[in-house]
This record gives C-alpha cells, sequence and structure tokens, in this order.
C-alpha cells in the first residue's frame, strides 16, 4: 500500500512549529504530516532551516511556538519524556559521530543495549546481522578510524536503525563525504525507504531526492514554500520561488 492510501495516523504531525534564535525568525509556522513508509525529502538553500526543523522533531531544539506529534503523542509537551522520545527516533547527522574509542560492533549495539536494556548476546547478534547485511561483517572488531567515511556513515545508519525506530532523520548525511563515497551511503537509505523506513530527510542531493523520495519538501526562509511528488516539484514546479531555486541548484551535486 502506498503512504497516500494508507488509512494510518501519521507517524510524524508537525503542527504550526516556529522557532526563533534571538532576533531571528527561522522556522515560520511549519505544517508537515509523514505518514507511515513515507519518505519525505526536505530541500532549500543553506540556512532555510531544514537542519532545524529536523533538530525539533529530535526536540535538540525547543520550539517556540505550536507542536509536534509523533505517532499520537505531543512530544512537545513540557511533560513529555525527551530521553523516552529520543528512543523513538533514530537519527544520522553530517558527521558521523560513532564512538571512537568503541568498536563498529560496540557502537552499533549501545543503544539497544542501554537504552533498551537488550541482553548483550542478543544485540551483538542483531548489531552482526546488521553489518553483514551492509558488507561490513568483517569490519566489527575495528575502531571506527581504520573504516572509509562512507562505511563510518553506513555503520551510523545501521547504529540509527538498530532498535527498530518509527522515525528515521537523516541531516545532511553525505555532505561530508568524498563524492565516490556519497553512492553506496544513498544506497543504503534506498534499501531503507524500499525496506518500509519512515524517512524525513534533508538533503542537498537533488538527483536523490528525486530518487528516493515519496515527497519533496521545499524551504524557503523557514517557509514550506511548496511541496509534492519529486515530479510536480523537479518538474512542473508552481511557484516561482522553487523554480528558481531549482535552476540555481540544477547541477545535482553542487547544490
Ligand atoms: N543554535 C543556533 N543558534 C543560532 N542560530 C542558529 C542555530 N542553529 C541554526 N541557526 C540559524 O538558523 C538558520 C537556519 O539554519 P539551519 O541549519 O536549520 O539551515 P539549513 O537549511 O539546515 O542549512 P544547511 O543546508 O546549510 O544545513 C541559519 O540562519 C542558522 O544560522
Amino acid at each position: 500500500m502506498s503512504a497516500q492510501e494508507s488509512p494510518s495516523q501519521p507517524v510524524l504531525d508537525v503542527q504550526g512549529v516556529h522557532k526563533r534564535f534571538g532576533g531571528q525568525h527561522v522556522l515560520r509556522g511549519i505544517d508537515l504530516t509523514v505518514r507511515q513508509h513515507e519518505a519525505v525529502v526536505l530541500i532549500g538553500a543553506s540556512g532555510s532551516g531544514k537542519s532545524t526543523l529536523l533538530k525539533t522533531v529530535n526536540l535538540l531544539e525547543q520550539i517556540d511556538d505550536g507542536r509536534i506529534v509523533l505517532a499520537g503523542d505531543d512530544i512537545t509537551d513540557p511533560r513529555a519524556d525527551v530521553d523516552a522520545v529520543r528512543a523513538r527516533i533514530g537519527v544520522v547527522f553530517q558527521h558521523y559521530n560513532l564512538f571512537p574509542h568503541m568498536t563498529v560492533l560496540a557502537n552499533v549495539v549501545l543503544a539497544m543495549r542501554k537504552v533498551f536494556g537488550a541482553p548483550r548476546a542478543e544485540a551483538e547478534r542483531r548489531g552482526l546481522e546488521l553489518l553483514a547485511r551492509i558488507g561490513l561483517g568483517d569490519k566489527a572488531g575495528e575502531y571506527p578510524d581504520r573504516l572509509s567515511g562512507g562505511q563510518q556513515q553506513r555503520v551510523a545508519i545501521v547504529r540509527a536503525i538498530a532498535t527498530n525506530p518509527e522515525l528515521l532523520l537523516l541531516d545532511e548525511i553525505t555532505s561530508a563525504l568524498d563524492p565516490q563515497l556519497v553512492g553506496e551511503v544513498l544506497d543504503l537509505v534506498s534499501e531503507l525507504k524500499a525496506a518500509g523506513s519512515t524517512i524525513v530527510m534533508a538533503t542537498h542531493e537533488m538527483s536523490f531526492a528525486r530518487r528516493v523520495a515519496d515527497r519533496i519538501v521545499y524551504l524557503k526562509d523557514g517557509v514550506i514554500i511548496e511541496s509534492g511528488t519529486p515530479e510536480q516539484i523537479f518538474d512542473h514546479p508552481q511557484r516561482p520561488e522553487t523554480r528558481e531555486f531549482l535552476a540555481r541548484v540544477s547541477d545535482p551535486f553542487t547544490a
């Protein structure tokens, strides 16, 4: 069943969200609904608010107005348990953020063990299975600095999905990589999408956005200017702002 046909309640419902940093109004009334198995890709110029929006969902930034609902729970309610909310969301950032003093496997199993209390043997079995699935089974005992940037980022992705999060947030996950390593990371995201993950992702990789997204959301100065299927946004943008942005980033790898 496609996301559009799904009768299920949204996994994520961002309602009228505002965020200011000092005098700067960075998110100006964001409404965004993401359904199960949907991949939503945020595009927009540097500084348009993509990362900030993802951070508000993960409660790394507090919102000034509006609310954010995760599978029916208002996570921006001041009484919400921040750790419990974060345990439901997988996050991968631009920089892999693996712990350098821990092996690859120890990185992957950490949240399973610490947050969910999984027994070591069970967590390690799943960790090894996940690493094998991405072709890095033989790296389980290595330290992160022995891996390429692309391999490290794939480990970070596997770590994020190890606990079966309800939602996966991916923030510019290929921006810090050498161009030849970008493909392997994006292929893994495509596989997760195909396997049914619910994903919200910020990227400057327009060609990838077109490939993986069910819906593209174009942000400008903290406002959603236009959203739609990749075909609607890339081939038939309705708003002049969207057309201008896409003309500027027409080279997919220099956006
Ligand atoms: N912690 C912060 N304190 C002050 N200003 C911030 C903070 N975080 C973000 N900003 C500002 O908010 C605006 C939006 O930033 P944000 O990182 O969300 O944009 P972005 O669309 O993700 O950009 P990029 O594509 O470069 O990652 C920018 O002007 C940025 O300088």
